[in-house]
């Protein structure tokens, strides 16, 4: 029998090493060689994913000298698993992910206009993986194009399972979309015959657990603010009702924390009282020059899925770009890391890119295994190599007398440097 009751695998077998995070009166309980199932990923995930293993191999050795240990174990979807079994996610690595609770993956390819899903949105959809929890910070010598990029130390919660992301629609011309566009006019729409449909959802349930997650970060950290973002001036019944709804958390859940910008001026004459969380609204347009201008009045954001997508990449690239922007798609249970960015196929396989954004993303699972001293050791050695004008072409092509290394050499600096 395998040590693993009740995991259901079908084409793989079980992990030879590890055990698996258990949780106990609603408490992680994380053995030392932990299970990670990871996804190597399309395109630059070939280069990337041992990148990052090699990284985080190194600094839990260094950090606790053997005791503890990562259990690697492969799983897969994209490419890799639709020539090894007919599928572009099979249902042992949802399986593998829901019975472990901890997960990493590169990058996954998905085509535009036609051809199948996004399978990153399967992943969070299936797994009900709510937030996309995506924190910005920028490191000492990252050429960047802001002024002051050191202001920059935000985090993102972004709902990640409904909004326009979740794919709800027709394409023009078919029977099916010609029947939504006549039910829309039945209900009083203006549609145009010619026209492609989407359907954008956004709910109670996604929204306050969404703003609920974003809260409860800034009272654990001791943030100063959470900022509501939202196009709800044009869209009022769901980006304008994701606003409405997340105000209803912080007063009814952490009314005892929390405090609205307009009390902040009208109650306590613009001066934050210790201990208090100012929770606040920008419409999004306004909130994407926001963050260029004025970076240090923001550190929780919390946005919709589609809103979060968009300023994820945005903010990532006011610090110096996509390279070092690492993710998580989470729920209360399962934790799965991504970097921001996509496959970047042009450069796949050629061992180019920056791994500094999967490898960050590892940081954040080091973080939530409760292995700080591994995952502050990954940190100083990239803050080391970086510092030391060791960079890949992204951040070297911006600095002036910096060595362009590749993927696999940065990530041996930053072992050097730990
Ligand atoms: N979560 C996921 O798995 C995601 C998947 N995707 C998918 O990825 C595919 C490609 O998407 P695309 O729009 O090109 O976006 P990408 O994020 O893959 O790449 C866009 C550009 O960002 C820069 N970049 C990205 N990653 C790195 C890195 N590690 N190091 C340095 N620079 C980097 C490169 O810029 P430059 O050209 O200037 O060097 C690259 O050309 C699509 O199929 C998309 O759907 C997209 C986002 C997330
Ligand atoms: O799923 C995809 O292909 C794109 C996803 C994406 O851009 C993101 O999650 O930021
Ligand atoms: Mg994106």
């Amino acid at each position: 029998m395998s040590r693993f009751e009740g995991l259901q695998l079908k084409d793989i077998a079980a992990p030879e090493r590890g055990e698996r995070i258990e949780y106990r009166n609603g408490k992680q309980i994380v053995p030392d060689e932990p299970v990670i199932p990871y996804v190597e990923g399309d395109g630059i995930g070939l280069d990337i994913t041992p990148a990052m293993k090699t990284v985080l191999d190194a600094a839990v050795a260094r950090a606790y000298g053997g005791k503890k240990r990562l259990a690697w174990w492969e799983i897969f979807a994209g490419e890799k698993a639709m020539n090894k079994f007919g599928t572009a996610i099979p249902d042992d690595s949802f399986n593998a992910l829901r019975y472990f609770r901890i997960g990493i993956k590169g990058p996954l390819t998905t085509p535009v206009g036609g051809g199948f899903r996004s399978l990153n949105v399967a992943f969070r959809q299936v797994l009900d993986l709510y937030a996309c929890v995506r924190p910005v910070r920028w490191f000492e010598g990252v050429p960047a194009p802001l002024k002051r990029p050191q202001d920059v130390d935000m985090i993102i919660f972004r709902e990640n399972t409904e909004d326009l992301y979740a794919g709800i629609e027709w394409e023009q011309g078919t029977p099916e979309c010609a029947k939504v566009i006549e039910f829309l006019r039945g209900m009083g729409a203006k549609v145009r015959d010619d026209s492609g449909i989407g359907i954008k959802p956004i709910s109670v349930t996604g929204s306050k657990r969404l703003v609920r997650m974003a809260i409860q970060y800034a009272v654990d950290h001791k943030k100063k603010s959470v900022t509501l973002v939202h196009k709800g001036n044009i869209m009022k019944f769901t980006e304008g009702a994701f606003l409405k709804w997340g105000y209803e958390v912080a007063k009814e859940e952490f009314g005892s924390v929390c405090i609205t910008e307009k009390e902040l001026f009208d109650i306590y004459n613009g001066v934050q009282p210790e201990g208090k969380i100012v929770v606040k609204d920008r419409i999004a347009d306004a909130m994407f020059q926001q963050i260029l201008l004025r970076p240090a009045e923001y550190d929780v954001l919390a946005t919709a899925n589609l809103n979060g997508d968009y300023i994820s990449d945005a903010l990532a690239a006011s610090v110096g770009g996509l390279g070092l922007a690492p993710g998580a798609n989470m729920n209360d249970e399962v934790a799965f890391f991504e970097a921001t960015h996509g496959t970047a196929p042009k450069y796949a396989g050629q061992d180019k890119v920056n791994p500094g954004s999967l490898i960050l993303s590892g940081v954040l699972m080091l973080e939530h295994l409760g292995w700080q001293e591994a995952a502050d050791l990954v940190v100083k050695g990239m803050e080391g190599a970086i510092r030391d004008g060791i960079v890949t072409y992204d951040l070297a092509r911006q600095r002036e007398g910096a060595t362009e290394v590749s993927c696999s050499k940065f990530a041996q600096a930053i072992c050097e440097r730990m």
